[in-house]
């Protein structure tokens, strides 16, 4: 067994939580209090010494894979191998908390470049070898998780010393950046240059460049920057068939369909993302937060809708519902204490960035038309607020399952005419399953001139088995989507988890045609096997 120097890795999350441990901490205590009003608090702590299952791949594959790579960059090391099983979404930490290691990768490789990426697949495709493309291990629907039945051995990709800037192109506004960047890096590296991508998903600081074109991405600031695949200039992938480079050429064109479209949004099963070249846009040179509040739902979401459809889109643009407008979590640690309940109604942030003077320009017209709609201003601190917490929910949630508590949050996305009935679908099928007390916040953070997501967050007592009430929820939620003529996922992306909702969606013939691209691309099938595809 090969011990691996660990600052060769990037900081890695612990297992069972999110993020950095030295933010993470005890339930603030508004929240206890609050939470144990509603909800039987008993200390649920994860279990200790888990064994990770001992690797199942070959030794002689093994050695293969060490020629490939090099000895220190084919890992077995137990503690890397746990922390590479599965990924962050709450029934991943539930099993994980519980001490279920059954999808632990054999093995942890680690390539330098796209050759080696591509000399890996091609060992992997003589050898039967599952390969898991691994950035940043945030996904939430289930994609690091593939079916293992017939094959050799399970290998985790980890991209994370694929981590540079390759090419800027300041003339077209454009950089090329390695799949193994978080988000914080990327941006970094731009900076030096004057320049960002202004992409900030939630999980900006851990997940990945790659992660973000596999999943199709989406931040919150995607009013005014847009959503991840829609900043994808071009990209380079490393198939069992060979190398993939695609967009390389012009920003736009009619040379048939968009084969960069395969890609995003391909979970790894069809190729492993090894470039992504993005158009850039200067650093901004003032950024204002606000908030606003409407009296109801309704009310802020038609206002949403008049913003985007008269093309005064903000840079940032989310609305929260009544109960999560009450709840407040952009502030974890205002929860329950005064003036939680934010004035009531439904919170509404709006950001601007960009230069002085078309921050000026933009936020006079949408000041305009939020108060010609009914709006009422609340000035810069709520916005404050929400940038200073806009990363901590995830936090809250480790806190809660250690007390017994079960939170998720899940999304999806449909037209404007059809949000109410959306709305009321899943919030009803969530507390259908879950019973009494639950909680179910949302919020809509990604706004188009034709729709919106909407984005739930549920709270429920966790009871002896909170795994398997939760999947029963998730699955009620799935269907009431698939019933309201909703898309599955908005940004989460498909993994095995929304696997079964896939073919209501895109119909028998897109299904055949994404087999038959599997086929054409990975006919050994060794990519992420049981991803995505139905
Ligand atoms: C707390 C939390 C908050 C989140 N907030 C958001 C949010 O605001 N917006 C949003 O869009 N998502 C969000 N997510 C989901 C997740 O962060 C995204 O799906 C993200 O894009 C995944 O990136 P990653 O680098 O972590 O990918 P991983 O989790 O490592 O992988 C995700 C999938 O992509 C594949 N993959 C990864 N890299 C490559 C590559 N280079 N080539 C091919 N396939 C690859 C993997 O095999 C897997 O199937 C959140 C998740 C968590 C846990």
């Amino acid at each position: 067994m090969t011990e691996i120097s660990h600052d060769l890795l990037q900081p890695e999350m612990p297992p069972t939580r999110w993020g950095d441990p030295a933010h993470a901490g005890p339930l603030p205590d508004g929240v206890r209090d609050l939470v144990g009003l509603v909800f039987p608090l008993s200390d649920t702590p994860a279990a200790a010494d888990v064994a990770v299952p001992a690797p199942q791949l070959a030794p002689d594959l093994v050695a293969g894979l060490r020629a490939v790579v090099g000895e220190e960059h084919v890992v077995l090391d137990d503690a890397v191998r746990r922390q590479r099983t599965r990924g962050k979404s709450t029934p991943d930490l539930l099993r994980q908390r519980a001490g279920d290691l059954g999808d632990a990768p054999d093995v942890v490789v680690r390539p330098d470049d796209h050759d080696d990426v591509q000399a890996v697949l091609d060992f992997a495709q003589q050898h039967r070898v599952v390969v898991v493309p691994f950035g940043g291990g945030t996904a939430v629907t289930g994609g690091l998780a593939p079916d293992r039945e017939g094959f050799a051995g399970v290998v985790s990709l980890d991209l994370g010393r694929m981590r540079s800037l390759v090419a800027l192109d300041p003339v077209s506004s454009t950089a090329t950046l390695g799949p193994g960047l978080r988000g914080p890096e990327a941006e970094a590296l731009l900076a030096e240059h004057g320049l960002m991508l202004g992409h900030f998903p939630q999980s900006f600081e851990f997940a990945t460049i790659g992660g973000f074109a596999a999943t199709r991405s989406s931040g919150q600031s995607s009013a005014g920057y847009g959503r991840f695949d829609a900043m994808v200039v071009g990209l380079r992938a490393a198939t069992p068939k060979g190398e993939v480079r695609l967009g390389g050429t012009s920003p736009s064109n009619a040379s048939g369909p968009d084969l960069r479209e395969l890609f995003l949004g391909s979970e790894g099963a069809f190729g492993v993302i090894t470039e992504v070249t993005v158009r850039v846009r200067p650093l901004p040179e003032v950024k204002e937060y606000e908030g606003w509040q409407w009296p109801s739902f309704a009310a802020g979401a038609d206002a949403m809708r008049a913003l985007a459809q008269g093309d005064l889109m903000p840079t940032v643009l989310r609305l929260s519902d009544e109960n999560e407008t009450a709840i407040n979590l952009a502030r974890p640690d205002a929860i329950g204490g005064e003036g939680s309940a934010g004035g009531g109604g439904c919170l509404m942030i709006v950001g601007y960035e960009g230069t002085t003077a078309a921050v000026a320009a933009k936020k006079a017209a949408v000041t305009a038309a939020l108060t010609d709609l009914g709006g009422t201003p609340l000035g810069a601190e709520p916005g404050q607020a929400w940038v200073a917490g806009r990363f901590n929910a995830p936090y809250l949630r480790d806190s809660l399952l250690d007390v017994g508590v079960l939170v998720e949050t899940l999304e999806t996305v449909t037209f404007w005419s059809n949000r109410e009935r959306l709305y009321a679908a899943v919030k009803a099928a969530l507390e259908g399953a879950l019973g009494d007390g639950t909680m179910v916040l949302c919020h809509i953070s990604h706004v188009y001139a034709t729709g919106c997501s909407l984005y739930f967050t549920v709270a429920a007592a966790g009871g002896e088995q909170p795994l398997e009430r939760w999947l029963k929820a998730k699955a009620a939620a799935n269907d009431a989507i698939v019933a309201s003529g909703a898309s599955i996922t908005h940004h989460h992306a498909v993994g095995t988890d929304h696997r079964g909702w896939l073919t209501p969606e895109i119909g028998e013939a897109g299904v055949a045609v994404l087999r038959a691209v599997k086929r054409e691309l990975d006919p050994a099938g060794i990519l992420n096997p049981g991803v995505l595809i139905p």
